[in-house]
């Protein structure tokens, strides 16, 4: 593991970090945002998952997230989306929704897919293992988040590991993708045709399935131009309905995909975030 880069932020530091990942063999970078109270002991830790077209740096740089992180004592760990390198296969026409830069979180069944497509695993095991050797976070209060592709990642990991997470929230997340054309193209390609398989990365089929309660918070702008196609909330909504899964969903009026949207609305998913976890920490 090698620290790239570290910038002192927010009286608490931004690093950018490089390291052999096994589940999908090839270097990775990520990066790691310390608030203050780290330099006191471990802090809770936040996962960002980020979404087509990212790597590591997008939201690092675009969200305004330190500021709040650093005020509530928590970590926030940005990974890239994809697998990366010399050697990963990529879309052959250099798509920007499949391949490199959109791995959607699953773990790839398909060749050449499944080489090196094992997001789903690095983010629930190898990232909280190396973190928690390596810095001073406590991945066992453990909160995650993300945008779009990022949003669906953090929404299907925490419905299957609702013991690894306190909270999950995400804005404009890709709610079903197995009823949207991003998704159908990328699940289609890492899974195979069989859409029985899919639906372990459907966050509407776990709920429909019984996924156990866990605070939930969506936040989706009514001027995106990806809502009425590839997001499709109303689909969470109506599985929510239908379950009786609690979730606060908002749509937030003007706003689009991008991340002006994502830093207006930041503040308040992390002190939802904070308010969970310190509720862990009450039950201790
Ligand atoms: N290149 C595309 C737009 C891609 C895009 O909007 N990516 C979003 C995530 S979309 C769903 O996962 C993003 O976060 N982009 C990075 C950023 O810094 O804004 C196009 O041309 O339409």
């Amino acid at each position: 593991m090698e620290v790239l880069n570290r910038q002192r932020c927010f009286e608490g530091e931004q690093l950018r970090v490089q390291h052999r990942s096994q589940s999908l063999d090839c270097d990775m970078t990520f990066s790691l945002y310390l608030p203050p109270a780290a330099r006191g002991g471990v802090v809770p830790l936040l996962y960002w998952l980020s979404g087509l077209t990212c790597t590591d740096e997008n939201f690092v740089q675009k969200a305004g997230a330190q500021r709040y992180a650093a005020e509530h004592g928590v970590a926030i760990v940005a990974p890239d989306t994809s697998p990366r390198g010399e050697g990963v296969a990529d879309d052959p026409e250099g798509a920007w929704d499949f391949g490199l830069g959109a791995g959607f979180y699953v773990n790839a069944t398909e060749s050449p897919w499944d080489r090196h497509y094992r997001m789903y695993d690095y983010i629930v095991d190898e990232l909280p293992a190396l973190l928690a050797e390596e810095f001073p976070v406590d991945v066992e209060r453990a909160s995650i988040f993300g945008h779009s592709m990022g949003g669906h990642g953090a929404l299907v990991i925490a419905l299957r590991n609702p013991a690894k997470f306190q909270s999950v929230s995400a804005f404009a997340p890709i709610v079903a993708p197995s009823q949207c054309p991003w998704g159908e193209k990328a699940l289609g390609q890492y899974l195979g045709p069989d859409r029985e398989n899919w639906k372990n990365y459907d966050s509407c089929a776990l709920i429909e399935a019984g996924a156990l309660q866990l605070p939930m918070l969506v936040d989706q702008g009514d001027a995106d131009d990806f809502l009425e196609e590839q997001l499709r909330t109303g689909l969470l909504e109506q599985a929510c309905a239908d379950t009786g899964y609690e979730a606060t969903i908002r749509y937030q009026s003007g706003y689009d995909h991008s991340y002006f949207f994502i830093s207006s609305f930041v503040g308040s998913h992390i002190a939802f975030h904070a308010r969970a976890l310190e509720h862990s920490l009450a039950e201790d």
